[in-house]
């Protein structure tokens, strides 16, 4: 392909992201059906209804996601599902409908694939969302559930990740570095007994809440400017945030709202819960940039009329020379610029 990759150019050379860039050079998404193609969280594009339709797909692969001795197969189906709705959520979007592709060794037992797609149905019920459809084959060694997922949002209703601008202030919505905890603990990093620890850890890690009421809530105050779910670590997706609109962030260390699970945690191991809130993933909250001028106040009283979830302002929003820095209580300043989240093919913060 002209302007196309070297013959010897891998996977690991480019990253994730760059990978994605180079396919969305392929499907710049100028067709007049498409709003918004690849680059957010969904993909939106028109119909004839006067809804936009969302499209969105995220997968759950052994040992790449999830372990099997951690979690259940319920747990999986509400995880598989709850990772798409994470993604409409942050589109402001309503889930409608998913299709399943599921792979799978020939020797697991129907019953673990019946509770797999009862913990889908949990979690697509509160929605009035179901499965309507998939495919399913023989994997050699592992289980693949791959879920995509279709929504809708009024043309007014989505928010997108390209919109903020500085002086805005930025928020995120619930804890962090819950799901990193609990996934040390899963693997067996963690040393002690701490009973209600592991279990408030675990729960994050196997069984996300997908911030469905409170994206639609926060999109319809016309006031975010810009959201994404936090999946690759609040760093990662600060920086998509921030990629895609053009500007910088500076974030403050002490607004930072940590699990307190992940302290715990972290501390019994010998390491920092800030890092792990940081850049540990799959914390599937929400954040998002506000007008500063613009309401901030109103955007929170949406968000508590659907929900009581906490949120927390940790920063703002710079200019894009100024990069992504993170300030201590002390004053000094970490620049995270270079540092990024989880990319499947580069850097993994879980080392
Ligand atoms: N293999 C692919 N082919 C086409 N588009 C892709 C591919 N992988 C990711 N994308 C698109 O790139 C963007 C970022 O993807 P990703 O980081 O997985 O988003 P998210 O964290 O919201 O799941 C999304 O618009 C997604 O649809
Ligand atoms: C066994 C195991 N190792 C590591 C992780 C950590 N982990 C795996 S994928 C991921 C990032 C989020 O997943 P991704 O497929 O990139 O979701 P997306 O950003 O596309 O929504 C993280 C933090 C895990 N959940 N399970
Ligand atoms: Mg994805």
């Amino acid at each position: 392909m002209p302007g196309g990759a070297t013959p010897t150019e891998t996977l690991g050379d480019v990253g994730e992201f760059g990978l994605i860039q180079r396919i969305r050079r392929l499907f710049p998404g100028t067709e007049p059906t498409v709003v918004h193609g690849i680059g957010d969280d969904v993909a939106v594009v028109r119909t004839d209804s006067d809804h936009l339709l969302l499209v969105t797909c995220d997968c759950q692969i052994e040992g790449v996601h999830f372990l099997r001795h951690a979690l259940n197969f319920w747990d999986l189906g509400w995880r598989a599902a709850s990772v798409n709705l994470s993604d409409l959520a942050a589109m402001g979007g309503e889930p409608l409908w998913a299709v399943v592709s599921l792979m799978a060794p020939a020797e697991l037992p129907v019953k673990a694939v019946e509770d797999l797609y009862r913990g889908m149905a949990d979690a697509l019920r509160p929605w009035q969302a179901t499965v309507v459809g998939g495919n399913t084959a023989r994997h050699p060694d592992r289980l693949v559930v791959d879920v995509t997922l279709l929504g809708r949002a009024r043309p007014d209703g989505i928010v997108t990740r390209d919109g903020a601008r500085p002086g805005d202030v930025i928020v995120v919505t619930g804890t962090l570095g819950g799901a990193r905890a609990g996934l040390e603990w899963a693997r067996g990093r963690v040393a002690g007994d701490a009973p209600e620890v592991r279990k408030q850890a675990m729960a994050r890690y196997r069984t996300p809440r997908a911030r469905v009421a409170e994206g639609k809530a926060l999109a319809a105050t016309g006031r975010v400017r810009a959201m994404l779910d936090v999946s690759d670590g609040l760093l990662g997706d600060l920086r998509h945030l921030c990629q895609a609109s053009g500007v910088g962030a500076l974030v403050e260390a002490a607004c930072i709202p940590v699990d307190p699970c992940c302290r715990q945690t972290a501390l019994s191991v010998g390491a920092d819960p800030l890092e792990w809130a940081l850049r540990g993933g799959e914390d599937y909250e929400l954040l998002f940039s506000v007008d500063r001028q613009g309401g901030v106040g109103q955007v929170m009283e949406a968000l508590g009329a659907v929900s009581d979830v906490a949120f927390a302002v940790i920063g703002w929003i710079v200019p894009r020379e100024a990069g992504i820095q993170v300030v201590f209580p002390d004053g000094t300043r970490r620049s995270l610029t270079a540092e990024g989240g989880w990319d499947h093919f580069g850097s993994r913060p879980d080392k």
